[in-house]
């Protein structure tokens, strides 16, 4: 839905909370700091009256020498509090949307973020919500600091001389005339802007983790066309955002420096006929043209506003995906089956047709499947990565869309096909944010079969993974997963090929580990080495978008082409051995 710009502010200061108020006592300040401007004017005119008037004497230069002092301190003291008071609002709300925007997307089935690429996301949550800091922290106060300041001369002019007050107004309705035309449409240029600086981020954290590739094949920045494309793209924008807002700019800057070309020959004029005292003259020749000058800022504020509603509209996209909802607690028995499901990732293509499994409680079955099958669909299903087109996915005879996803997450345990550790230490890595002990953390690193490993390293539990985990190998990655699986303790768990990457010797480590990690649970694994297989009481193989044959391996072996045939292969495999020339040996 489109909003207005009132109600994206509105919600902007609703996801704020109680910081607001922290905003509209730093607007108080700034309005006060503004009106105050005019004291000091209205001394030096004092001053000058008295003077024209021959009664300039100590006491009244004195008097209005002290009134000015104050007007500055006054003026420059709430513009420094209201700075303060802005920045510590503006900061604390930036940090209450980030944490609202990223407590969603938890919430939020997979698919929809799927559909952002990676770059949009993190444009969203880094340069989109940076910039309501602009609209916080600067936009607000100095809006009405610049705005009050300006308004309150006027005023003041108007009681000394309306006529010549209105006069100076004359350029400033022609640079309002022109900033609207400068404005007009900006609001689609930065939401193209917008999207261009995502795609930039996007193929910029692609070009980033390719880089081994682009490296492999000696491939330079410039063979990446995607990235200089964007690149490109993103000159274009601001290009054209530069040429249609940069001669409007140019000439509201000169046309509201421009009031003294009006107020001095009229103001010399009606002071020569006598009908305005000297004092008024320099009063107006000196002010009367330079108040106008502090909206020039204005325009600044204007450009960047359309920036900030962009932010806010980003934002609340990802606010407004749906997110699951409430539910029951996880059940306590840990069957799972799969009911004549479809589901089809783009609404195009079914993955899965029809498809229907039954594991019960403390079962472990195998998937099985040519690449591309829908196996680690299946699984993504069973974590609810994604909600089914049809059928029903239950767990312990419960429907999982009736069952609160936190629950859900809580007690279903996944080890990834990749691995994925997180830059911080090897402990925090597999505590996950949970409060286990070192001894805990100990205790399930045993299990996987990586604590002396771990402890043979320099800083031991503190090691720092390193960015993408660079610091380990696939096996050891994998077997950190499988700690953090096993300190996880849920009951049910999903692997999904986790063997794959490692050699003989990790192999043995990891087939330890998976061992002790599935001892006691409901586990669907999906196997790529078929002897895997022979460790579960079923196999279930996907074929032609469904479960095609299901049952205890020997059953299947002798039902299934696939399967057979597939486990000839293996064994054949097992009995060839290969030498560097080429040809079997
Ligand atoms: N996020 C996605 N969006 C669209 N299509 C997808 C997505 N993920 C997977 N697919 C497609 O769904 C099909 C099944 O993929 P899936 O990863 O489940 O297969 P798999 O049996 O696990 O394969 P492999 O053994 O190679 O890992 C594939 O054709 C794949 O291209």
């Amino acid at each position: 839905m489109n909003k207005s710009k009132r109600e994206l502010i509105g919600l902007l200061l609703k996801w704020a909370g109680k910081d607001k108020y922290y905003l509209y006592l730093s607007v108080i300040c700034s309005l006060i700091s503004g009106l105050s401007t005019t004291i000091p004017y209205y001394a030096v005119y004092k001053i000058m009256e008295n003077i024209y008037s021959g009664t300039c004497t100590k006491g009244v230069i004195v008097n209005y020498c002290t009134l000015l002092f104050f007007g500055i301190i006054i003026r420059f003291i709430l513009f420094g509090t209201s700075g303060v008071l802005s920045h510590k609002g503006a900061y604390n709300a930036l940090f209450k949307v980030r944490c609202l925007v990223i407590n969603h997307m938890s919430k939020v089935p997979l698919g929809s973020l799927s559909e952002r690429n990676t770059g949009e996301i993190k444009t969203v949550l880094n340069e989109e919500i940076e910039k309501l800091e602009l609209f916080l922290a600067h936009h607000l106060p100095e809006l009405v600091f610049y705005i009050s300041g300006p308004l309150a001369i006027f005023i003041y002019l108007c009681i000394v001389n309306w006529k010549l007050a209105l006069i100076s107004l004359i350029p400033l309705v022609l640079a309002f005339l022109i900033m609207g035309i400068m404005f007009r449409g900006t609001d689609k240029m930065m939401e193209r802007a917008s999207h261009s600086i995502a795609s930039l981020n996007s193929t910029m954290i692609e070009y980033i983790s390719g880089m081994k590739l682009i490296k492999a094949y000696n491939m330079g920045s410039k063979s990446f066309t995607k990235y200089s494309n964007a690149v490109e793209d993103e000159y274009s924008v601001w290009k054209k955002i530069s040429r249609k807002m940069g001669p409007p700019y140019a000439m509201y800057i000169v046309i509201v420096e421009c009031g003294l070309l009006l107020i001095v020959p009229i103001g010399g004029f009606w002071f020569l006929k006598g009908s305005l005292s000297a004092s008024v003259f320099i009063l107006f020749a000196i002010v009367g043209s330079l108040y106008l000058t502090e909206l020039r800022p204005l325009q600044e504020l204007g450009s960047n506003f359309a920036q900030v509603l962009n932010g806010i509209r980003k934002a609340e996209e990802i606010l407004e995906i749906p997110a699951y909802e409430g539910g029951t607690e996880f059940p306590t028995k840990h069957s799972v089956e799969l009911r004549n499901v479809t589901f089809s990732y783009d609404n195009k293509l079914n993955i899965l047709e029809n498809c229907s499994i039954n594991i019960k409680d403390g079962e472990k079955i195998a998937i099985v499947g040519r690449s591309g099958a829908g196996k680690s669909t299946i699984i993504q299903l069973i974590a609810r990565f994604y909600d089914v087109n049809k059928g029903k996915i239950l767990i312990g005879n419960k429907d999982i869309k009736e069952i609160n996803y936190e629950e859900l997450l809580k007690n279903v345990s996944i080890v990834f096909q990749k691995t994925f550790l997180t830059r911080g230490s090897v402990i925090e890595n597999i505590r996950m944010g949970s409060e286990a002990t070192i001894e805990q953390v100990r205790e399930a690193a045993k299990k996987a079969q990586i604590d002396d490993y771990i402890m043979s390293l320099p800083d031991g539990y503190d090691t720092l993974v390193g960015s993408y985990g660079s610091r380990f190998s696939g096996g050891e990655k994998q077997r950190i997963a499988i700690a953090r699986a096993i300190l996880k303790n849920a009951p049910l768990l999903i692997l999904d090929e986790a063997t794959s990457a490692a050699d003989p010797e990790n192999q043995l480590e990891i087939d330890k580990a998976i061992h002790n990690l599935c001892k006691g649970k409901t586990v669907i694994i999906v196997a790529h080495r078929l002897s895997v297989v022979l460790q579960c009481d079923k196999v279930a193989v996907v074929e032609n978008n469904t479960i095609s044959c299901m049952g205890k391996h020997e059953e299947v072996k002798s039902k299934n082409k696939y399967y057979k045939d597939a486990w000839h292969d293996y064994e054949q495999a097992r009995k060839t051995s290969y030498h560097m020339g080429g040809g079997r040996a």
